[in-house]
């Protein structure tokens, strides 16, 4: 198994290390605040802004000396020569020998790859098909125009497109975008119930296209628009595809003019800038596509010709290690405060989690240090009055992202100054937070006895101290969008290079997947009164039973 990466001169790591180590030991519980004080330059010291994206980093729990160490890190690691390699399209996914290359999907930093030419060629298809879709050209059975489109997919065929397709609600054209990921036949039914087959497309995408969720919706969509259009119809113009299994795709019964490739070199849950980012399109037109691909395009550029101190990836990724590895943090929160980007935090958890969770290093060997937090997170002021709680009374300190664009698209009263002074409390109510003489001042001056401030003062202590950043912008544009999201890809590489692990497979998610087929076919043998020869552990035995009893008592009815 070759790794291009092995080439890496990362022999001073340990030391670098241990560095910040000791750097990390001798500031024990950092007072971020006290920092403010003593350093006037700190906000300006810590914030950089690159493709519209500012960044203050400043209410981290560093100083200049941690990190100095810190850049020292990145730069022994050899995070630059890292990324060249990936965008130059060396296979950095060695595991499964394949190369990395999502950011030619929007552009590229490097113009001379091959497979820039698939991709111009997928896109002009593409953009006639959206324009097809959009102009009432194409049209279902009945020959009306579509009003509905239905993605039918999972994972990094859902998130991105499902989570992108809401934040650019401002943007959207007349036809409605629905996402169907589940196999849990609630999630089909339950959308299908509100659609008129004849108008209805569907986009079954799936870069395998073996699937199983997929597959079984696709499945479930073929035999709902049959029911309806009668069998004598052809149902051809009301499937798309989109996938690297052209073949497989073509097999279940989609038109090969319909299908539209992707390709091994671009992994799932950085897929949404390639066909895969077909119902974006066709919900925001084809012109914002662009710009959302652009964005992500300049973020790229940035990425790789920007220095490491200024480069806003390598910072993110750097204030991760520093908050896991140094300061023993487990999570991390995101906290977007735009309605319209609730789905980041279920994006980022697959984009982060998929990627880096992992527990060995690129030569398989245990990695001796932790990995990649549990990312978790929701919109703020929603938030706010469900989990803010532990984030700041909880035991562990949570670092925190907060993502806050400055303009709504939807002026309406205050409601807009509301949200980012809300989101500005928040990370001042972190860092700051309250003393216990404070909690006991404001006590006695509401008039409590003495008895009873000392007993409710210490329930209202927040300890502050608790790190917080803030990425702030104009306005969640297409534009600003594919930077932001690219800001977090590459965050996730640079992390990645740093521990020394291959972000880019997912062998983790395998075994779930064929233990659910061994018990599927057991059932199906047991049902139809066949012995059954597998021996599933007692648990396993007992919900199993629990499931064929229920059905035999619901087939009695
Ligand atoms: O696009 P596909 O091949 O259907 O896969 C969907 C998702 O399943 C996974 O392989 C995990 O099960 C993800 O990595 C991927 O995004």
């Amino acid at each position: 198994m070759f790794d291009p990466l092995e080439s890496l001169s990362q022999a001073d790591l340990p030391a670098v290390w241990e560095r910040l180590a000791q750097i990390a030991e001798a500031q024990g519980e950092l007072n971020i605040r006290a920092q403010f004080d003593r350093d006037p330059e700190r906000i300006s010291r810590f914030t950089r802004e690159a493709v519209g994206l500012k960044l203050d980093f400043s209410r981290h729990a560093i100083t200049p000396e941690s990190w100095t160490a810190l850049i020292d890190l990145a730069s022994t690691a050899e995070v630059p020569q890292a990324v060249t390699q990936m965008l130059s399209g060396a296979a950095i996914n060695h595991t499964e020998g394949r190369k990395v290359l999502h950011c030619a999907l929007r552009g590229g930093t490097n113009k001379s790859l091959e497979e820039s030419v698939l991709v111009a060629e997928v896109r002009e298809r593409l953009a006639a098909l959206v324009n097809s879709v959009l102009r009432g050209e194409r049209t279902g059975f009945s020959g009306e125009a579509f009003t509905d489109v239905v993605n039918i997919g999972i994972g990094g065929s859902d998130l991105g497109p499902a989570m992108v397709s809401e934040a650019l609600t401002p943007y959207h054209q007349h036809l409605k975008v629905h996402f169907v990921s589940n196999v849990d036949p609630s999630h089909m039914v339950n959308t299908l119930a509100q659609l008129n087959p004849a108008t209805t497309l569907f986009i079954i995408a799936s870069k395998t296209f073996t699937t199983l969720e997929t597959l079984a919706n696709a499945k479930a969509a073929q035999g709902w628009l049959q029911a309806a259009a009668g069998s004598e119809q052809s149902l051809s113009d009301h499937f798309v595809a989109v996938s690297s299994n052209v073949a497989k795709a073509e097999e279940f019964g989609v038109d090969v003019d319909s299908i539209y490739p992707m390709w091994d070199w671009v992994g799932g849950r950085y897929s949404l800038w390639s066909a895969i980012g077909l119902p974006i399109a066709i919900a925001v037109g084809w012109e914002n596509f662009n710009q959302l691909c652009e964005g992500a395009g300049a973020m790229d550029e940035h990425f790789a010709s920007a220095p490491l101190s200024d480069n806003l990836p390598v910072i993110l990724s750097l204030l991760e290690i520093w908050s896991v590895n140094m300061l023993g943090a487990q999570s991390h929160a995101v906290l977007p405060y735009d309605q319209n980007l609730c789905q980041l935090p279920a994006f980022l958890q697959q984009l982060t989690m998929e990627s880096n969770g992992k527990q060995v290093d690129r030569s398989g060997k245990p990695l001796g240090r932790a990995s990649c937090p549990v990312v978790w997170g929701a919109a703020g002021t929603n938030g706010q009055h469900s989990f803010h709680q532990l984030l700041h009374q909880g035991t562990q300190p949570v670092p925190a992202d907060f993502i806050v664009p400055m303009q709504s698209h939807n002026p309406l009263a205050d409601q807009h100054t509301h949200l980012v002074t809300n989101c500005m409390a928040q990370a001042r109510a972190l860092l700051f937070g309250k003393s216990l003489q404070q909690a006991a001042q404001e006590l006695s001056d509401a008039g409590y006895s003495d008895e009873a401030v000392q007993a409710l003062a210490p329930h209202k202590v927040l300890p502050g101290n608790r790190p917080s950043l803030t990425i702030s912008y104009d306005k969640t544009s297409p534009y600003r969008l594919g930077a932001l999201i690219a800001l977090y890809e590459h965050k996730v590489f640079v992390s990645s290079v740093i521990w020394g692990l291959n972000a880019f497979d997912q062998w983790g998610v395998e075994l779930g997947k064929q233990i659910g087929v061994e018990i599927y076919n057991e059932i199906e043998k047991r049902r139809s009164g066949i012995p059954g020869d597998a021996a599933f552990d007692p648990s396993t035995e007992a919900l199993l039973n629990q499931l064929l009893a229920s059905e035999q008592i619901e087939n009695a009815l």
